[in-house]
């Protein structure tokens, strides 16, 4: 059987670790950060396990997602095309320092960009 993008990202270990970087990166990352700032823990701490199983999910993992759909979650947030950018920023900043060959990042650079339309805006 061909590899899919799930084993490709490390499977569950791989994908846990990129999630828990991008959102340290987020919380860093002065165009996102009152976004996440404004959320409780436990809000976090949800948005992170939808986040992986989006992630999972989406790549052929054995995961089901039952988080909400993109447009349902950023909905009444508005989010600028400068913070979708910060955020892909943040996600392709953690894949390089977890040393993911450049193919796999180019493929979830390209997923990032498709759900554009779904987040922003909104
Ligand atoms: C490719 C880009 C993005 C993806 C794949 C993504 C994915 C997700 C997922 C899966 C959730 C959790 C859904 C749930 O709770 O059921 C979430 C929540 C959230 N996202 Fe995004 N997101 C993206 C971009 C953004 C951007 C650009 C912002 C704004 C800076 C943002 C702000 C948030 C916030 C604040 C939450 C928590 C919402 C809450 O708990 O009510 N996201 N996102």
């Amino acid at each position: 059987m061909s590899e899919t993008l799930y084993d490709r990202l490390g499977r569950k270990e791989g994908i846990d670790k990129l999630v828990n970087r991008i959102v340290d990166l987020h919380l860093q990352n002065e165009v996102v950060n009152p976004r996440y700032r404004a959320l409780t823990d436990e809000e976090t701490d949800h948005a992170r396990e939808k986040t992986k199983e989006f992630l999972a999910a989406g790549s052929g993992g054995p995961v089901e997602y039952t988080g909400r759909s993109m447009i349902e979650t950023h909905t009444g947030m508005n989010v600028s095309a400068a913070e979708f950018v910060a955020v892909v920023d943040d996600i392709m900043q953690a894949m390089k320092e977890l040393e993911y060959p450049q193919p796999v990042c180019d493929e979830i650079l390209g997923i990032a960009y498709s759900l554009k339309e779904e987040i922003v805006h909104r």
